[in-house]
C-alpha cells in the first residue's frame, strides 16, 4: 500500500527531468547532469538510471502501450513512469519506496513481464557497445610512444588496418581485453575494446590521451588543414576538436577558437593550455558577430554549432518539439551563411553536427550552398575516403545530401554524426580575395590622396551593416576595384584559371578534374593528398630511427595482424597479456603502499567508470569531467 506522505525519492524525480530534457529538448545528459544546481548529487547513479532508460526507451514504449498503464494512470508522470520502469525491469529490478508513482509501477510488473517474455524477438536488442577511441595528443606524445607505453603495461597493439574499411570494423569487433588497434582513418586515433577503462590512466590524466569518439575527429580530419594555415573554430567549446587542429596542424599556424557561453569558454581556456595547443587562441565572444577585417585572413573553418544531440547517447531522441527544430536548424543556417559570406579567404569549410535527423543536416547545407551568393562544393565525402566509408547522406532534399557522411552506432560503431565538407569555387575564391586587394590599395589610395576618414568609415560600414544582416556581398567590394585592374585581373584569371565554367549557385567540380591542372595557391589542398601526408608522418612516428632492440623484440612480441587472422582463435594471448599486467600491477605494489590505496580507490570509483564507459559522447562529456579535476579528487581521497 503506498502512503500519501510518501514522497518519490529525489533521484527518480531529477532522473525523470533530465530525461524528458533531453527527449524534448535535446543537449547530452552528461552536460545537463553537471547543471551547477546538481553537483551535489551522485551523479553517476542518475546518469545510469537514465541511460538505462534511454536504452530501453523504445521497449519500455511498446510494454507501455500494451499494459496502457498511461491511460489507465492518467496522474502517472509519463517520464517518471519511464524511468521506475526501466529501473524495475532493467535495473535494480525493483523499486524501494512506498510513494503513489512507484507502487503503481509495481502494480504493472506481473503484466510488464509477460509482455516481455511473450515478445523477445520484438524488442529491441542492444546496440552494440563502442570500442573506446583514444586520441593521442601529438603535441604531447608520438603515436610509436603511445604504443610503447601501452604495451608496456601489457596491452598488446594489433595491426588491422591494412584491408579494406569492412575488415577493420569486422576486427575491432573481436578486440578483446588489452588489445589495440589504430583506426582505419585517422592514425592518431586509436581503438581499444569496449569498456576499456582510461579515466585514471596517466597518459590521460596527463592529457597524453584524449578520449574521444573516432567520428567526431573525422570533422578535423577532412577539414585537413595543413601547418600553417589559419583556422577558425566558430564553435569550440569543450574544444575537443580545437585541440585536435592544433595536433593537426603540429602546432604550426594559427587557430582562432571561439566560444559565446562563458563558462564553456572557460573549459576550452584551460582544455587548450593543458594540451599545449599553443597555435590557439581562444575568444569568448558570439561567432555572428565576427566582423569582416576581425579575422580575415582565416582559411578553414570548422562549424560544429549546437544541435540536438540526437546522435549521441544512444537513441533517446525519436522525436523532438518541431519549434526547437525549427529554432536549432535556423541558427545552423545562419551559422553556415555567416561562415560562407563574412571571411573572405575562407576555402573550406566542414558542418559537422552529432545529430541524426537530416532537418539539422543535409537540410542546413542544401537550403545554404543553394542560396548563398559566395558559391561552394559540397564534396562527396565517400570519394574523400576513397569509398571506404559506409553511411551517406540522404537525397531527401537533392543530391547534395548523399555527399555528405553519417556515421553511426550500429554500423560504425562511433556516437551518431553527420558531416559535410564543402569547398569554395576557386574563382569565386579569386574573385574575392581580388576584392579583397583592390579594397586596401583604393584605401590606400584614398589615404595617401588625402581622402576624408569620413569617406573610409561609411565604407566599413557598409561591410558592417551587410555582415549584420547575415550575408556579405562581394560584388560590392568588386565595384571598388580600379577599372584597369579589373581588366589585369581577368587576363591574370585567363592564364591562371583553365577552369573557366560557367558556374552556378553549386560550382562543378567535373571540369576540374577533366582539366586536371596545377594546384594554386589559394586552392585548398586535395584533402586526400593532406590526409596520406599527415598519416605518413603518423606512421613515421611509429619507427624512430633510434628504436633500441629491446623495444623492437617487445614490439614484435606485443605486436599482430589481425588481417586475415581470426583474433578469436589467438586465445593464449590475452591471458598472458593479462598475467603480465598482473605481474606489472604486483611489482608497482610492492614498490608502495600507495597503489594499494589506489586500488581500494579504483574499487569504490567502480561505478563513476562504468558511467563513463557506458557512453562516449566524443564531444562534451570527456572533457567536462576534466582530467584535473579528477587529479584533485584523487588527491582528496
Ligand atoms: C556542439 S558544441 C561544440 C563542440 C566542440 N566543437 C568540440 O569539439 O569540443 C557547440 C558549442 O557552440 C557554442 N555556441 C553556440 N552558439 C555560439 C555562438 N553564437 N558563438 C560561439 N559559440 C557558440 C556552444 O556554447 C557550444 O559550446
Amino acid at each position: 500500500m503506498f502512503e500519501h506522505s510518501v514522497k518519490v525519492p529525489r533521484h527518480y524525480k531529477i532522473a525523470a527531468n533530465i530525461f524528458k530534457k533531453v527527449s524534448t529538448e535535446g543537449g547530452s545528459v552528461k552536460s545537463l547532469l553537471y547543471d551547477d544546481k546538481l553537483r551535489h548529487f551522485r551523479t553517476n547513479v542518475l546518469f545510469a538510471l537514465i541511460t538505462e532508460t534511454i536504452k530501453h526507451a523504445g521497449d519500455i514504449d511498446k510494454i507501455f502501450e500494451n499494459s496502457k498503464i498511461l491511460e489507465n494512470e492518467t496522474r502517472l508522470d509519463p517520464w517518471l513512469a519511464k524511468i521506475l520502469t526501466a529501473e524495475l525491469l532493467f535495473g535494480k529490478k525493483a523499486l524501494p519506496g512506498k510513494s503513489k508513482p512507484e507502487q503503481t509501477v509495481l502494480s504493472y510488473k506481473d503484466q510488464f513481464e509477460k509482455y516481455i517474455s511473450d515478445h523477445q524477438d520484438d524488442l529491441k536488442t542492444e546496440v552494440a557497445p563502442r570500442p573506446r577511441y583514444v586520441r593521442i595528443n601529438t603535441n604531447l606524445l608520438t603515436t610509436s610512444d603511445a604504443i610503447r607505453a601501452f604495451q608496456d603495461e601489457g596491452y598488446k597493439f594489433i595491426r588491422c588496418t591494412s584491408g579494406s574499411y569492412a575488415d577493420y570494423l569486422e576486427q575491432i569487433q573481436k578486440l578483446t581485453e588489452y588489445d589495440f588497434t589504430q583506426d582505419y582513418h585517422i592514425k592518431t586515433i586509436f581503438v581499444f575494446a569496449a569498456g576499456t577503462k582510461l579515466h585514471e590512466h596517466e597518459l590521460y590524466l596527463e592529457n597524453k590521451i584524449i578520449l574521444q569518439d573516432k567520428a567526431t575527429a573525422m570533422a578535423v580530419h577532412l577539414l585537413a588543414p595543413p601547418p600553417g594555415s589559419v583556422v577558425l573554430d566558430m564553435c569550440a567549446a569543450p574544444g575537443m576538436k580545437t585541440t585536435q587542429l592544433a595536433a593537426y596542424m603540429r602546432n604550426n599556424g594559427r587557430i582562432f577558437a571561439v566560444e559565446r557561453n562563458e563558462k564553456r569558454y572557460q573549459t576550452l581556456s584551460e582544455f587548450v593550455v593543458r594540451t599545449g595547443s599553443t597555435c590557439v587562441e581562444t575568444f569568448h565572444k558570439d561567432s555572428l558577430e565576427i566582423k569582416r577585417g576581425d579575422m580575415d585572413d582565416v582559411e578553414y573553418i570548422l562549424l560544429d554549432p549546437s544541435c540536438s544531440g540526437s546522435g549521441m547517447d544512444f537513441c533517446v531522441h525519436n522525436y523532438i518539439e518541431s519549434t526547437r527544430l525549427a529554432k536549432l536548424t535556423s541558427l545552423q543556417e545562419k551559422f553556415l551563411k555567416h561562415a560562407m559570406n563574412a571571411f573572405p579567404k575562407v576555402k573550406r569549410i566542414v558542418y559537422s553536427t552529432c545529430s541524426l535527423f537530416p532537418e539539422e543536416n543535409e537540410r542546413v547545407i542544401t537550403n545554404v550552398v543553394k542560396t548563398s551568393r559566395t558559391k561552394w562544393r559540397v564534396q562527396d565525402v565517400k570519394e574523400l575516403l576513397k569509398g571506404q566509408w559506409n553511411n551517406v547522406g540522404s537525397g531527401m532534399y537533392g543530391s547534395m545530401g548523399a555527399r555528405c557522411m553519417y556515421a553511426k552506432p550500429d554500423s560504425d560503431f562511433t556516437t551518431g554524426f553527420f558531416l559535410a565538407v564543402l569547398d569554395r569555387d576557386p574563382k569565386d575564391l579569386q574573385k574575392s580575395l581580388d576584392g579583397e586587394k583592390a579594397g586596401k590599395k583604393e584605401k590606400k589610395y584614398k589615404v595617401e590622396n588625402g581622402s576624408s576618414d569620413s569617406e573610409l568609415s561609411s565604407k566599413k560600414t557598409r561591410d558592417v551593416g551587410e555582415e549584420v544582416n547575415g550575408v556579405q556581398n562581394d560584388m560590392e567590394v568588386e565595384e571598388t576595384k580600379p577599372k584597369k585592374k579589373k581588366k589585369k585581373d581577368k587576363e591574370a584569371n585567363e592564364n591562371t584559371e583553365p577552369d573557366s565554367t560557367n558556374v552556378d549557385t553549386e560550382y562543378s567540380t567535373e571540369t576540374s578534374t577533366k582539366k586536371k591542372k596545377k594546384r594554386k595557391h589559394d586552392e585548398p589542398q586535395p584533402v586526400t593528398q593532406i590526409i596520406e601526408e599527415l598519416n605518413e608522418l603518423a606512421v613515421e612516428d611509429e619507427a624512430p630511427k633510434k628504436k633500441k632492440k629491446k623495444d623492437k623484440k617487445r614490439e614484435e612480441e606485443n605486436t599482430e595482424s589481425l588481417v586475415g587472422n581470426n583474433i578469436e582463435e589467438d586465445s593464449e594471448v590475452p591471458k598472458k597479456k593479462k598475467k603480465r599486467k598482473k605481474d606489472l600491477d604486483k611489482t608497482i605494489g610492492e614498490e608502495t603502499e600507495l597503489t594499494e590505496n589506489q586500488v581500494k580507490k579504483k574499487k569504490s570509483k567502480k561505478d563513476d567508470h562504468e558511467l563513463s564507459e557506458s557512453v562516449n559522447t566524443g564531444d562534451t562529456s570527456e572533457v567536462s569531467e576534466a582530467p584535473k579535476k579528477k587529479k584533485k579528487k584523487n588527491k582528496g581521497e
